[in-house]
């Protein structure tokens, strides 16, 4: 197949496709493949058998053994059955001849359909998918599966993937499940003209009458209808008894609920679960109406219903409806027999029928006069278990059948084959026109004569010849006539010898006509013939009397095998297969002498103890098989042994080479420092950081400490060193310290202003004032952000005392600028000569009232240190103190009271804003 279109293709096409295209290749239809697929499906079965049982654990709550005893034991039965007896299911079928076909070779030819679609439910997931496959595989078909989860291909999926794969086209679809789906299925199939199984279910009624046990009935039809939870697709559906019976079958099969899954069978490991709550509350409405004579309890999350018996149910009751599968179990009244035939038979026929009752004439007259897909009496589900009938339904309950030999025919095509030979044209002449009565006379003798030629004796063989001549001589004088009947006679010998087949003699036709003639027999005796097997290569032509004695020896006849091995051949092909093929033939054994049946002989080949052979290792040794097992373990050079450090296996001669690196191979340190467990690939990690003998520098390395020492000592050195390590701490906090105040320095060059105007808030105004105002001694000066009186100017810092400094200590806000040390200082005009403008912002809202800033401004006087140019190396910021009297601020101890702070909005959200203005000279910006 084009790879483009098999990419295009849909995961159920792509299944299908593969499917088909290994069927084309014809492997699925030789024996040994399809035994040899049938064996690996049984090794599977057998050794999943614990997941499949967890599987079904799961779902349904089904006990350990439940999945054993009541689907996988069924399937390796079936599996058993089918590799047992392919050889004899798969062989042409002779089947009757008519003296028109009486030397023809006329028989039924097993064939494979092709590709079959399996589509399985979930109550019994494997013998619903299983089942079916085996006879799909036995039958030489490749198979789709769809469980309710290559050739045979599995493709899993819901409802959408189902449709899709029924859109494909399958030799046979074979479907279990519910009857609405079932319709849907077939649709489907008509669109190819698909054959179709349907394994459906319906309401299976147990009539338990009056003559019986009843002890016994109850336990099993208690076992069958409780078992899987009532899930089981022939499960009694409703029982039918008489009145006077309804309350001492409703106390047995208490009685035995009790004792299968005692008082509380939520607690019973054996008593299972419904699959889903759809169907639990399906389950619980169809309750409704009904009266509960026992059970009902039931649980919604744990999709529990417990055993339930419902009594005096009426016809038309809910549960009455439609298939129960589940744990309830209506009782109906009727009046005997004959009305539960008639309550029957008024319904769908159901997938099975169960009649209680140790009458057996009852038994044969209720089978005889209802129809259902199985019927079992005195007993539930077992025929479920016999592989020799077809399990399958009637009507509505479904179509077609398998398990056993009946799987296999139904996934068959069983073709009808006629072979004739260009011969005994004369024979033919009945049939051609011109049509005659006397033609048609003879046409109806050979038409409607059906014989059977097992038990036919000579004698009365010889006696039919006898009364055939009769007929011919009592027939038109026609000479061609004759001579076609006593060939066809001839023939008609010559197939019985073949056949061997079985006498069922209605003669003859015309009575009136017949009698005996012994001298036409003896005339036919005499006349000359060529061997029955002249086609075939013998060349024998004798008297017709003597065939029997030729036969007897001829070489193309076909005889039983004289050692009863079943095997039929010709005479000539016996001393080849009893000398190679015969399974009884005796063989000496060339290697240890001893004697078996061909059978038995083929089993010893390969395994005979004093065979010489070859090691299976490769490593050229030969030796007799009996010293094999030791050489393979303890000699053998190419023996596979596991590496006792690493585990993984090496041949014995790789071993010792692996060792000398395998990375789990014990080292010991180099430092001697005697730490177990070491190995080659931890070796260099523990020498690195693990060994206590390993040389280690000091902790303090990077404050400046050079001490290296083992290990060990460590702890020693860090007692020892404690005052160095902390003078060299101490050195590192230093440098730290500048490196900060450098990098403060940077941050604030970066982010002051330079166009001579500061805005600076301070925040959290009243906690700054409270905390000043708790001192007892000290004041607290805050500093703005340098910034610049221009680019390239001044650099300069206000500062403010928020409770006030000097005159203005503890009842005003003071106001400072400084001038700082900056970048440009070397090119600027000195002392610093600029009007400096302070003010603190009103932060009223200017569309309600004029803010009214407060504004103090100044010239700078000359003679002040601090506008004289700054000593290069001070303090390029003086907060965390400034003790250079050149750092000294000049501005208004006194800027505003307290007081006045309050009468407008200056401080506004617990800050203040403090603006700077230098009004900068023109002809200075200009130099
Ligand atoms: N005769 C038997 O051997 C047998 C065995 C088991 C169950 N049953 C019957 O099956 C019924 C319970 O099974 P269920 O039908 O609930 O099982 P289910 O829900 O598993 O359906 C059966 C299969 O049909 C497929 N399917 C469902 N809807 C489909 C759709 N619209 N188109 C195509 N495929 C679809 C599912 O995927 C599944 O593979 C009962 O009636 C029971 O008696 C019969
Ligand atoms: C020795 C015990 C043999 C037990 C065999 C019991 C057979 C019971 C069959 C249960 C039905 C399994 C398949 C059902 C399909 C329909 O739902």
């Amino acid at each position: 197949m084009n790879d483009f279109l098999f990419r295009s293709m849909s995961r159920e096409q792509k299944a299908v496709e593969r499917a088909r295209k290994a069927f084309l290749t014809g492997r699925s239809q030789s024996l040994e493949y399809r035994i040899t697929q049938l064996k690996n499906l049984l090794r599977f079965i057998r050794e999943r058998q614990k997941e499949i049982a967890e599987g079904l654990k799961k779902d349904l709550r089904r006990s350990e053994c439940g999945t054993p005893l009541y689907e996988t034991l069924g399937l390796e039965n079936e599996i058993n059955l089918a590799v047992r007896n392919l050889k004899e299911w798969a062989a042409p079928r002779p089947v009757s001849k008519s003296m028109m076909t009486i030397s023809d070779q006329v028989y039924i030819q097993p064939e494979p359909l092709g590709v079959v679609l399996v589509i399985g439910a979930w109550n019994y997931p494997w013998a619903v998918t299983i089942g079916p496959l085996i006879g799909a595989i036995a039958a030489g078909n490749a198979a789709v599966i769809k469980p309710s989860e290559e050739l045979y291909p599995v493709v899993t999926g819901g409802v959408t993937e189902t449709q899709e794969l029924l859109k494909q086209r399958f030799d046979h679809i074979f479907y279990t499940g519910n009857g609405t789906v079932g319709k849907i299925i077939m649709e489907a199939a008509a669109k190819h003209l698909t054959p179709t199984t349907l394994e459906l279910g319906g309401k299976s009624p147990c009539y338990i009458d009056s003559n019986c046990d009843l002890a016994i009935a109850c336990r099993r039809v208690a076992w069958g209808k409780f078992l899987n939870c009532g899930q089981t697709c022939i499960a009694p559906d409703y029982i039918l008894c008489e009145p006077s019976m309804q309350d001492r079958v409703i106390e047995e099969l208490k009685k035995n609920i009790k004792d299968f899954y005692t008082e509380d069978p939520t607690k019973c490991l054996d008593y299972g679960r419904i699959i889903n709550q759809r169907h639990f509350k399906r389950l619980m409405a169809l309750l409704e109406g009904s009266t509960i004579a026992v059970g009902g309890e039931n649980n919604e999350s744990d999709c529990y219903i417990g055993p339930t018996i419902l009594r005096d149910v009426k016809p038309d009751a809910k549960v009455m409806q439609e298939e129960i599968f589940g744990p309830l179990l209506p009782i109906l009244t009727v009046s005997g027999a004959d009305e539960a035939i008639k309550f029957i038979n008024q319904r769908e026929k159901p997938l099975a029928l169960y009649i209680f009752s140790s009458d057996d004439k009852l038994i044969k007259r209720m089978i005889a006069e209802t129809s259902s897909g199985g019927v079992v009496a005195n007993d539930c589900l077992m025929h479920f278990s016999v592989s020799s009938l077809p399990f399958g339904g009637v009507g509505n309950s479904g179509m077609g059948c398998y398990h056993g030999k009946h799987g296999f025919d139904n996934l068959s095509h069983l073709r009808g084959c006629l072979i004739k030979k260009l011969k005994m044209e004369n024979v033919n002449k009945m049939r051609y026109p011109p049509h005659t009565v006397d033609k048609l006379g003879w046409a109806r003798f050979f038409i409607l004569k059906h014989v059977d030629f097992g038990s036919l004796g000579r004698m009365m063989l010889l006696a039919l010849m006898v009364i055939f001549a009769a007929v011919i001589v009592q027939a038109p004088n026609s000479m061609e006539f004759n001579m076609a009947l006593s060939n066809a006679l001839c023939a008609f010998t010559a197939d019985m010898a073949y056949t061997e087949s079985k006498v069922n003699l209605n003669i003859p036709l015309w009575n009136e006509e017949i009698f005996p003639d012994m001298e036409l027999e003896q005339q036919i005796l005499s006349l000359p013939i060529r061997c029955i097997h002249s086609e075939e290569g013998c060349r024998w032509t004798a008297q017709n009397k003597l065939l029997q004695a030729h036969l007897s020896v001829c070489e193309f006849n076909v005889v039983s095998c004289p050692n009863r091995c079943s095997v039929k051949l010709l005479r000539r092909e016996l001393p080849e297969h009893m000398q190679h093929d015969c399974a009884k033939r005796k063989l000496h054994c060339d290697h240890c002498g001893d004697e078996f049946t061909g059978e038995a002989y083929e089993n010893h080949q390969g395994v005979c103890p004093e065979e010489s052979v070859y090691c299976e290792n490769k490593c050229g040794a030969r030796m007799v098989r009996r010293v094999l097992g030791q050489h393979s373990v303890s000699e053998c050079p190419k023996r596979k042994l596991p590496c006792r450090y690493c585990k993984k296996e090496f041949l014995y001669d790789t071993l010792q080479p692996h060792q000398q690196q395998c990375p789990r191979f014990p080292m010991q340190c180099p430092n001697r420092c005697g730490t177990p467990g070491i190995t080659r690939e931890t070796l260099m990690a523990h020498v690195k950081e693990g060994c206590s003998t390993a040389m280690v520098l000091c902790p303090f390395r990077e404050a400046g400490c050079k001490h290296k020492c083992p290990k060990t000592a460590v702890g020693r050195h860090l007692e020892e060193a404690t005052h160095t390590h902390l003078s060299l701490l101490s050195g590192v906090v230093n440098r730290q310290r500048l490196e900060l105040r450098e990098l403060r320095r940077a941050v604030e060059e970066l982010s002051g202003s330079r166009d001579g105007t500061l805005l600076w808030k301070l925040t959290d105004f009243s906690q700054r004032l409270q905390e000043v105002k708790s001192r007892t001694s000290g004041s607290l000066e805050l500093f703005s952000p340098a910034f610049y009186s221009h680019n390239y100017g001044y650099r300069l810092q206000v500062s403010a005392f928020p409770n006030g400094n000097g005159s203005g200590e503890g009842s005003h806000l003071s106001v400072y600028i400084r001038v700082l040390p900056g970048e440009y200082d070397g090119l600027l005009e000195w002392p610093f000569p600029y009007r400096v403008s302070f003010s603190l912002l009103d932060q009223s809202d200017p569309a309600l009232t004029k803010p009214q800033h407060i504004t103090e401004t100044f010239i700078p006087d000359p003679t002040w240190k601090n506008f004289q140019r700054p000593r290069p190396g001070a303090l390029g910021s003086v907060r965390g103190g400034c003790l250079d009297e050149s750092m000294l601020g000049f501005g208004y101890p006194k800027f505003i009271s307290h007081e006045e702070m309050k009468k407008r909005n200056y401080i506004r959200d617990n800050a203040i804003f403090i603006k700077a203005t230098i009004d900068v000279v023109q002809k200075i910006l200009n130099s």
